[in-house]
């Protein structure tokens, strides 16, 4: 069943509050980042916002509709993003997703480009863990990170093959982070959740680094 006109205006003030948000964090730098929020199932369909616009700023042309195929439900002049597929795949893999974001900041960055070798990163026993919704003892997470692919549907694939239902994300190299949940509520926690961790992780390498060369021998 396609949406209503209400759920669709209902989905664009949430990414409003949840792009807002991520604004005032400097988490959109240079129109970087996307947004996106399922609006119905069969078939998919999302709000996602509009290619190359200035996420920390409010306007009527912010947002638009895209089906499965990641194309404009409606006639629009506004283009999706440039990512749009990528969000298609999390839909298509995760029934279970209501919302997906996406941001570029210099902690995801870092730990992408750190771990890249391994195509993974894995922090454990860490309280924030919980955030992700994993809530066993001494839990340790595995986030995947693949290769910054410039081909959209390049990086979409490699994208599909790589993410996992338990852990709600994955890192692209020296580019950002996609992190998703069952709804906005959801997918912002678990985004939050994840930039902590890298942060904690990237600050902790390098105070364990200072401590260690300023140790008398
Ligand atoms: C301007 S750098 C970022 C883009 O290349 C892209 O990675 C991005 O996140 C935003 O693209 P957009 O098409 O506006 O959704
Ligand atoms: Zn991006």
């Amino acid at each position: 069943m396609t949406a209503t006109l209400e759920q669709r205006l209902d989905a664009f003030r949430r990414l409003d509050d949840v792009k807002m948000t991520f604004a005032r964090r400097d988490w959109f730098p240079g129109t970087s980042g996307n947004l996106s929020i399922k609006i119905a199932d069969t078939p998919l369909q999302f709000a996602v916002t509009a290619s190359g616009k200035d996420k920390t700023k409010l306007s009527p042309e912010d947002y638009l509709i895209v089906d499965q195929d990641s194309r404009p439900v409606d006639a629009t002049a506004l283009k999706p993003s440039a990512e749009t597929l990528i969000h298609a795949v999390v839909y298509k893999k995760f029934a279970q997703a209501g919302a997906c974001f996406h941001v570029h900041t210099v902690w995801n960055n870092l730990i992408s480009e750190l771990y890249f070798g391994h195509r993974a990163f894995s922090i454990q026993g860490q309280e924030l863990i919980k955030g992700l919704g994993i809530w066993e003892e001494n839990a340790r997470i595995t986030i995947p990170i693949v290769e910054n692919y410039a081909d959209i549907p390049t990086l979409a694939i490699a994208i599909e093959k790589v993410i996992t239902p338990e852990v709600p994300g994955v890192l692209i190299r020296n580019h950002g982070i996609y992190a998703w949940g069952g709804n906005d509520f959801e997918a912002k926690r678990h985004l939050e959740a994840f930039e902590f961790l890298f942060e904690y992780h990237a600050r902790w390498l390098q105070l364990r680094q200072a401590a260690v060369s300023t140790t008398p021998n």
